[in-house]
């Protein structure tokens, strides 16, 4: 179906003007005032923000293997909800697609059951575990978009520079999860003084800074596309920030709860606020802030992570790692950021669609032009709304955001022409 999208308003020069927008086989066929199309369902969008279709090269869908938790089709169905038309899908799944067949299998499955664009992760190791190397030629002929072990940091730096060699041969990026398991000592939260008022094993900064000095130098050897994965502390940036300087081939992501949260906000031993990395202090949240600002950091994802109820209502001793984000990243980020100027809404959505595609290289490209995919988020940036638990797309509920009021509503997002989510719709 073709679709006359009549009043909405784009970011044309930096300012949000009125614009119709007419989407003909999938694509955007026309841009400008007083459309009109005959052939096409015309849609009256009364003022809503137009945006890029929103990518995010970082989620968890957990299917196959624990589809309890999530599946492929309720974790696309929570991105388009959030906006998102375009998510990478991370390979700690079970069985791993680590092998030409799995992926195979992954790439056809994303396609036959997600309702977004799902660019699929092989892992850098067989199982994500041990030392042998994947067949990496292979897998990217196989349709992995990239490799990544998220969930491990790869110990072994023999491993990890060999890993670099042969991605850089193949040309996709190398997208890391930074944490060496030998300093870990069973941290579930930050290390610092709310660790020690709450009575939990603290995890350092230098869990995740001490593998990063050592990928980045590694990654200054080989010339690797090297992606850091939800980076967290200051140094961290620092050390990003000098590698770029110094021309090394790196990118990085920093989540919505990195930015938005600090170790400071975690009220009680609550599951919810559990994930990894773990929420850092009040300096290492600025320090995340300048570095988007100042372009140190290029973009921001998710780490969609659903689980269980169950397993989220234990302690952080006991509950795992991680919280979803799809469905409220935008609003989140467009109440608290931009809403207070502190970020201006075409840098957030630089930094949700147009940069995140550009340094993955993705056919989706972030921009609203004739002749692209139409590939498109709609969001009303004026009436606020609660993010509630039964709103929810996801199979999980895990996020300390459930109840808070935003704005930011997605009210319709088009994959490839075709709506993928409209508010009010059905499941
Ligand atoms: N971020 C998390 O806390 N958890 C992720 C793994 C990961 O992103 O490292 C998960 O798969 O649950
Ligand atoms: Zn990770
Ligand atoms: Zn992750």
């Amino acid at each position: 179906m073709d679709y006359l999208l009549k009043n909405g308003r784009l970011l044309i020069n930096d300012h949000l003007q009125i614009c119709d927008l007419l989407i003909t086989d999938g694509k955007i066929a026309a841009l400008g005032n007083d459309l009109t199309a005959a052939a096409a369902t015309t849609l009256d969008l009364q003022g809503n923000f137009v945006s890029p279709g929103l990518v995010d090269l970082h989620v968890h869908l957990r299917d196959p293997g624990q589809t309890y938790k999530e599946t492929i089709r309720t974790g696309s169905l929570a991105a388009a909800h959030g906006g998102f038309t375009f998510i990478g899908a991370m390979p700690n799944v079970t069985p791993v697609p680590d092998n030409v067949q799995q992926v195979q299998t992954m790439v056809q499955r994303n396609r036959a059951e997600g309702v977004v664009h799902i660019g699929q992760y092989a892992t850098i190791t067989t199982e994500r575990t041990g030392r042998q190397l994947v067949d990496f030629p292979a897998l990217k002929a196989a349709g992995a978009f990239a490799f990544s072990n998220d969930g491990s940091g790869i110990q072994n730096t023999a491993t990890m520079e060999q890993a670099m060699r042969a991605v850089a041969e193949v040309g996709l990026p190398l997208a890391a999860h930074v944490e060496d398991d030998s300093l870990i000592h069973g941290g579930v939260m930050n290390a610092g003084t709310r660790a020690e008022q709450l009575g939990l094993p603290g995890i350092s900064n230098t869990v995740e800074t001490a593998q990063l000095a050592r990928d980045l130098a590694l990654a200054q050897a080989t010339g690797v596309h090297y992606h850091v994965c939800h980076v967290s502390t200051a140094e961290s940036v620092q050390l990003i920030r000098d590698a770029k300087e110094a021309g090394v081939n790196v990118t990085c992501e920093v989540t919505p709860h990195h930015l938005l949260l600090s170790d400071q906000d975690i009220p009680a031993d609550d599951g919810n606020y559990k994930m990894n990395p773990p929420l850092r202090s009040e300096h290492d949240r600025q320090a995340l802030i300048v570095g988007l600002l100042d372009g140190t950091i290029d973009c921001i994802a998710t780490d969609h992570a659903p689980h269980s109820d169950a397993e989220k209502q234990q302690s952080m001793r006991q509950a795992p790692f991680g919280i979803i984000g799809s469905e409220m990243a935008f609003s989140l980020l467009y109440t608290n950021f931009v809403k207070t100027r502190i970020f201006t809404l075409k840098q957030l959505i630089n930094w949700l669609s147009q940069k995140p595609a550009q340094i993955f290289q993705l056919a989706t490209s972030g921009q609203l032009s004739v002749g692209q995919p139409a590939d498109i988020a709609v969001f009303d940036l004026d009436h606020p709304y609660q993010i509630t638990a039964v709103s929810l797309l996801s199979k999980g509920h895990n996020t300390p955001f459930i109840d808070t009021q935003v704005c930011g509503e997605t009210v319709y997002t088009f994959v490839a022409g075709q709506i993928a989510y409209q508010r009010g719709g059905t499941k």
